[in-house]
């Protein structure tokens, strides 16, 4: 037993994180009526849309917009966003990188189990640690975890600041601020990239959230 949780704590704790718990003496409950039966209902399948990104990239704006779009189509979706989540399940939490690994467990947590309830779960969160989005990837099964990378440039961003926290950071008013003072750190292999088109021009929310639908289309979860 030592050696297999060493060996899975060398694997960068991922798969430990998922299996391992404080608790003893507790047995997995299973009902008649699982995720198949749920997606049967629904026509569609269950999965999660991670959108991540600096603040001001516009995740948020594409996570309304993808819902209202899949809504128009008689889909079922709902939207985990981080700032709303910060009002009350992650309100004990701040912004030191514990507490950012702590925020996207818990919402990847979360987003896990509306995923098997069946719903397009779409969360919102800058989401700044590689690590932590890939923890939350394999909590899910292969391919249900969709990662959309708001790729805009923090100049962008900062231009936008429509919350007027860029220039709190900049003022050293905020610190450890995502882009200014604090990482982000890039996708390596995400599922979707949105970013900018040659000529600067950013993609409406609406086409944002077409290329997002696209996806799921040619991935059958618009169906069941
Ligand atoms: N220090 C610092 N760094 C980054 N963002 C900050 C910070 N302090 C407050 N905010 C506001 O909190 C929103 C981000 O919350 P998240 O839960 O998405 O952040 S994280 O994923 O845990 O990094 C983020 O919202 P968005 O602009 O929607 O991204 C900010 O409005
Ligand atoms: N595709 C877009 N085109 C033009 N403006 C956008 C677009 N997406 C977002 N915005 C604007 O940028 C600002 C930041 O968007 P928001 O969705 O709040 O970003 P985030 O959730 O990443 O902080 C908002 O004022 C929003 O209206």
């Amino acid at each position: 037993m030592e050696t297999f949780l060493m060996y899975n704590i060398r694997l960068g704790n991922l798969f430990a994180m998922a299996t391992l718990s404080n608790s003893t003496n507790i047995f997995w409950q299973d009902c008649q009526i699982g995720r198949p039966e749920r997606q049967q209902l629904l026509n569609q399948k269950g999965c999660v849309v991670w959108i991540t990104g600096l603040s001001g990239s516009g995740k948020s704006t594409l996570a309304c917009s993808l819902s209202r779009e899949l809504y128009s189509r008689g889909k079922l979706s709902y939207v985990l966003d981080g700032d709303n989540l910060r009002h009350g399940l992650n309100k004990d939490l701040g912004f030191k990188t514990d507490d950012r690994t702590e925020n996207i467990r818990r919402t990847g947590e979360v987003a896990k189990l509306f995923a098997d309830a069946g719903l397009i779960c779409v969360a919102s969160l800058i989401s700044p640690y590689r690590r932590d989005r890939d923890t939350c990837r394999f909590m899910l099964p292969d391919r249900n975890f969709i990662e959309v990378f708001m790729n805009m440039p923090l100049e962008l961003c900062e231009a936008r600041d429509p919350k007027g926290l860029y220039k709190l950071a900049r003022a050293g008013k905020i610190k450890g601020f995502t882009g200014i003072d604090d990482p982000y750190e890039p996708p390596i292999n995400c599922e979707i990239e949105i970013k900018q088109e040659d000529s600067g021009v950013c993609p409406t929310p609406t086409l944002m959230a077409g290329q997002v639908v696209t996806y799921l289309e040619k991935e059958g979860f618009l169906e069941h």
